[in-house]
């Protein structure tokens, strides 16, 4: 800090300093030379308000250019949002902390669709009249069970009215099949039963509200109240032992394998782990919000900042899309509802699809003897595949860099244990032996032979083998991706 006295003597050097002597005007200086030089003055200053104007907008497109851009891209449920939340553990910590109240809502809804699943599937034994089905016969005691679950629809009512104002478009975007036709009728209302997120909608704040009350316990610097009556856990942890009963019953597992239902197989299976997912102070870990399922509409951005090496940070931004086969209304700037990755080309993709670094598409390997929950004439290995065709020969995207996750390889490792036949469904191929090795080696080649067919251009393509639930495993492949495309992006000289 300057004191007074010198602040004085200061102003009073600058006087007598030569540059400020050397630039005022002379003395004697005539109207006509003022005019001069005040016109030379004008015109330089000009010049220099042109060079910071060229300086600062070369600086805005150096920060344009230092940031990476991501699309996240797959069929739904491929893992999309899952390799998100990846991103998020590794490089945003604290934002994955503050959204563990939020989980803990979706693992209990969670679970009450994994029951919903069940009850249908008994209330389709209980209502076929086709005696070629052959379905077992439920006891009075399967009956009772049923009965007595039937307070979990207030679970989620709850849940669900909480999570978005009744009548508003949110509620739109996330009701479950109406309530109203509950106990559990059979395929009622919305195929999928999911749950879904759109991603306009501040869910989030929504739960945390929830959960939020009077007796409050603090977790990890959140709110909740475990004591509450209403709190939907306290529900869920009454019903926690008819739920496992009916789980582990031989004849209900027999009923849900003629109907070919694998609920384990499904997002959100948490019926492995009841215990823990309804005790009273249940708090999700990390790994139960990667399993965590909510189905995501429409487009969301989220912001990184990530760092390779000893190099300077750079913005990432990584943007997840609802993959379902359905109409989403994208945000406010478009007019129109527009089908979304079934038309990649389609103008309202453009600004998505443009200025990417790279793709990261996501392929469930494992769904080959699955068909879509919005099309069940159609296999879903097969939709993965018209969808990556579709994508890698879209001609806007002809030099974006692209990444392959051949994704739920544990599920698929699983399937083949248990002697589901990969043959059976994928008929191209054939005989081969039924091995995760021979299989996952075919499907790497079908894809990159896709690829390759359709690019005029050669590109980087990178694939990889995943199973985007493990963090360990996914933190070295994200880790990979990282460096590789800061790499690039150096060698191209975009952050330089
Ligand atoms: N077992 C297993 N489950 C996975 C894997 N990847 C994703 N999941 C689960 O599958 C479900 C669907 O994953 P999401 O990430 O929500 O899928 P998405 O692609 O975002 O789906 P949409 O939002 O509908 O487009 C979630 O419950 C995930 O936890 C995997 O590799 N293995
Ligand atoms: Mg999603």
């Amino acid at each position: 800090m300057v004191g007074k006295g010198r602040r004085q003597s200061l102003l009073h050097a600058q006087d007598d300093d030569p540059l400020t002597k050397a630039m005022a005007p002379p003395p004697n200086e005539t109207e006509a030379e003022r005019e001069a030089r005040l016109a030379a003055e004008r015109e330089a200053q000009k010049r220099s308000d042109a060079i910071d104007e060229e300086l600062n907008r070369q600086r805005i497109n150096e920060k344009k250019s230092k940031c990476v851009k991501i699309l996240l891209l797959g069929q739904s449920e491929s893992g999309k949002s899952t390799t998100l939340k990846n991103f998020q553990l590794f490089h945003s910590p604290r934002a994955f902390q503050t959204e563990r109240l939020s989980w803990r809502a979706v693992v209990q809804l969670n679970v009450v669709r994994s029951i919903r699943i069940i009850l249908d599937a008994m209330a389709e034994a209980q209502t076929t009249s086709d005696p070629a089905s052959r379905y077992p016969t439920l006891t009075p005691e399967h009956l009772r069970l049923k009965m007595r679950l039937s307070p979990l629809q207030q679970v989620e009512e709850a849940l669900l009215r909480k999570l978005t104002p009744a009548g508003s478009y949110e509620f739109e975007a996330t009701h479950l099949s109406p309530v109203t036709n509950l106990p559990y009728s059979p395929r009622a209302g919305n195929a999928s039963g999911e749950l879904q997120l759109n991603s306009l909608t501040p869910w989030k704040a929504a739960f945390n509200r929830l959960m939020t009350s009077t007796t409050r316990n603090s977790v990890e610097g959140q709110d909740v109240d475990f004591n509450d009556p209403k709190d939907p856990g306290v529900i869920l942890h009454a019903c926690k032992d008819d739920i496992a009963t009916l789980w582990n019953d031989p004849v209900i597992k027999k009923l849900l394998d003629m109907q070919r239902l694998r609920v384990q197989d499904l997002g959100g299976f948490f019926l492995d782990q009841l215990d823990r997912v309804t005790s009273p102070k249940y708090m999700p870990t990390d790994d139960d919000i990667l399993r965590a399922r909510l189905k995501t509409i429409g487009v969301s951005e989220h912001r990184f900042t990530l760092k390779a090496g000893n190099m300077v940070s750079h913005d990432w931004r990584v943007y997840d899309v609802g993959g379902a086969r359905s109409l989403v209304r994208l945000p406010a700037f478009y007019d129109e509802p527009v089908p979304i990755l079934r038309f990649p080309s389609s103008a309202a993709w453009v600004p998505y699809f443009d200025n990417m670094d790279a793709i990261i598409f996501l392929a469930p390997i494992s769904c080959f003897d699955q068909v879509l929950a919005e099309d069940s004439s159609v296999n879903r290995l097969e939709d993965s595949i018209l969808l990556w065709k579709s994508v890698v020969s879209n001609p806007l995207l002809k030099s974006t860099n692209i990444v392959l996750f051949l994704n739920k390889i544990d599920i698929l490792k699983t399937k083949l244990a248990a002697g589901v036949a990969f043959g059976s469904y994928v008929v191209s191929y054939g005989d081969r032996p039924n091995d995760f090795e021979s299989i996952s080696r075919y499907l790497m080649k079908k894809f990159a032979g896709i690829l390759k067919q359709s690019s005029p251009e050669p590109r980087m393509f990178y694939c990889h083998l995943t199973t985007v639930t493990d963090s360990r495993s996914t933190s070295k492949i994200l880790t990979n991706v990282k460096d590789m495309l800061i790499r690039q992006n150096l060698e191209d000289g975009n952050l330089l």
